[in-house]
């Protein structure tokens, strides 16, 4: 991969049918539920990238089997153990999820990561894992690293937690849940983003057996086994963003392939979201068929659902014919990078004008002009500039190879996307 990544530039109108890799959130609860189950089970089609493949080098640091084969994983659990070093990268999934699985392993595990990850808040499931009766040693810091002193089972029972700078405390602790002695009776402390991953992972545990109610406070997880079940993993819906924004940018059409008709994942909302700004979205055989009218329309929404759309919709913004305002997404600050501070300054690079609010943001578009920007290690901020460079000539991108994350190779679908004529990009 180059330094520095020159974006396309494609004033013309794209025409493509796009098949994407597997959802990373879904990849996530599956390797995990799979570790902890009570039998073997198989990934069908599991997103291969560094997020996913670093929470299944993290499961097999604790004793799960994973093995390859061919597009999908087998997992077989087996006793969890430590001592055990857990590297979870810039990924928040294995930040919140693996925490809850160490404590259930038999020894000490330490997680730590990128340089940024010891800035990704984590004080909520931390507290909420003491609270469940685990001893964990982070220095009084609340973020990585730490080390969870595992003792091979966990009480559980009644506990209270502040998920408000992630939904991914909450999603945490249920999935293991099942596994404490006494359950989980989580009760929340103020508000949760991105609640419809929580649903998520609400729903895939009962896909998997779990007894999980909503209580008037929280959840509620019955102790007992975690059925093993084989898992189809649907394409990743919010790394279609890009894709289907170039139809937008374009004017031109783009298809995105397998979109479910039924799904938890948030970026289903891209459908509503996308004709907010003047896209028409229509359901074809092949998949989600999004076309572009040739102009832009501002965007006033709470993201707070799904935040980890806004870099790709903030870009969007920075393109339309009027002011927009995206708002709920203070949590961002706490993502790969603080998202708002580096829309801003993306966004004010190309010619933007922009207002940092406390939970959002304000984007006024102007003349667009060429910029080097940079990734900030953010695999949405390199998709974001992507989209920018559709509309503007000599966008330039340094650490795009951030993509890695959990689109590994995006360049070249991004480039594919572009050159094709009408047809398939994989
Ligand atoms: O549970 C998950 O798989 C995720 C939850 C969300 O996290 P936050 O609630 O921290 O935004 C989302 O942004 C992230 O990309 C994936
Ligand atoms: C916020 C994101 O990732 P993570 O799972 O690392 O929190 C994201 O992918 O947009």
């Amino acid at each position: 991969m180059p330094p520095v990544w020159t974006t396309p530039h494609r004033p013309a109108p794209v025409d493509a049918v796009v098949s994407l890799p597997g959802s990373k959130s879904i990849t996530a609860r599956a390797l995990v539920l799979a570790a902890i189950a009570d039998g073997p089970s198989r990934l069908v089609r599991p997103l291969r990238a560094r997020d996913t493949d670093l929470m299944a080098a993290g499961l097999r640091a604790l004793g799960v089997q994973i093995a390859d084969a061919g597009d999908d994983q087998l997992v077989v659990p087996g006793p969890l153990r430590g001592p055990a070093e857990v590297d979870a990268g810039l990924a928040g999934t294995v930040l919140r999820f693996l925490p809850p699985v160490a404590a259930l392993a038999d020894g000490d595990v330490r997680l730590d990561g990128d340089a940024r990850l010891r800035d990704r808040p984590n004080a909520g499931l931390i507290a909420g894992l003491r609270g469940a009766g685990v001893r964990i040693d982070d220095g009084g810091r609340g973020r990585a690293p730490f080390t969870v002193h595992g003792t091979g089972r966990v009480r559980g029972g009644a506990v209270t937690v502040d998920a408000s700078e992630s939904s991914q405390v909450v999603s945490g602790l249920l999935l293991a849940a099942a596994r404490f002695d006494d359950g989980l009776d989580l009760s929340l402390a103020g508000k949760v983003p991105s609640m419809p991953h929580v649903d998520m992972t609400v729903t895939t545990l009962r896909a998997h057996g779990v007894d999980v109610t909503a209580t008037e406070r929280g959840w509620r997880v019955s102790p007992g086994p975690i059925a093993a079940r084989d898992v189809v993993v649907e394409p990743d819906l919010s790394n279609a963003a890009p894709f289907l924004a170039a139809a937008l940018v374009t004017g031109g059409q783009v298809t995105v392939r397998d979109w479910p008709e039924l799904t938890t994942q948030p970026g289903a909302q891209l459908d509503r979201l996308l004709t907010q700004m003047g896209a028409a979205v229509t359901r074809t055989p092949d998949g989600l068929q999004v076309t572009g009218a040739g102009g832009i329309r501002p965007l006033v929404a709470d993201l707070g659902e799904v935040g980890e759309l806004t870099p790709v919709l903030a870009a969007l913004c920075a393109l339309a014919d009027g002011p927009s305002r995206l708002t709920g997404i203070g949590h961002l600050r706490g993502h790969e990078t603080d998202r708002l501070q580096a829309l801003d300054e993306v966004l004010t690079a190309v010619g933007a004008r922009v207002e940092q609010l406390p939970d959002g943001l304000v984007i006024e578009p102007g003349p667009l002009r060429a910029a080097t920007v940079d990734s900030y290690a953010d695999h949405r901020m390199v998709h974001a500039a992507a989209v920018l460079g559709l509309a503007a000539d000599g966008i330039r991108v340094t650490g795009a190879d951030a993509v890695t994350k959990t689109l590994p190779d995006f360049i070249d679908r991004w480039s594919a996307l572009l050159g094709a004529p009408a047809g398939v990009v994989r």
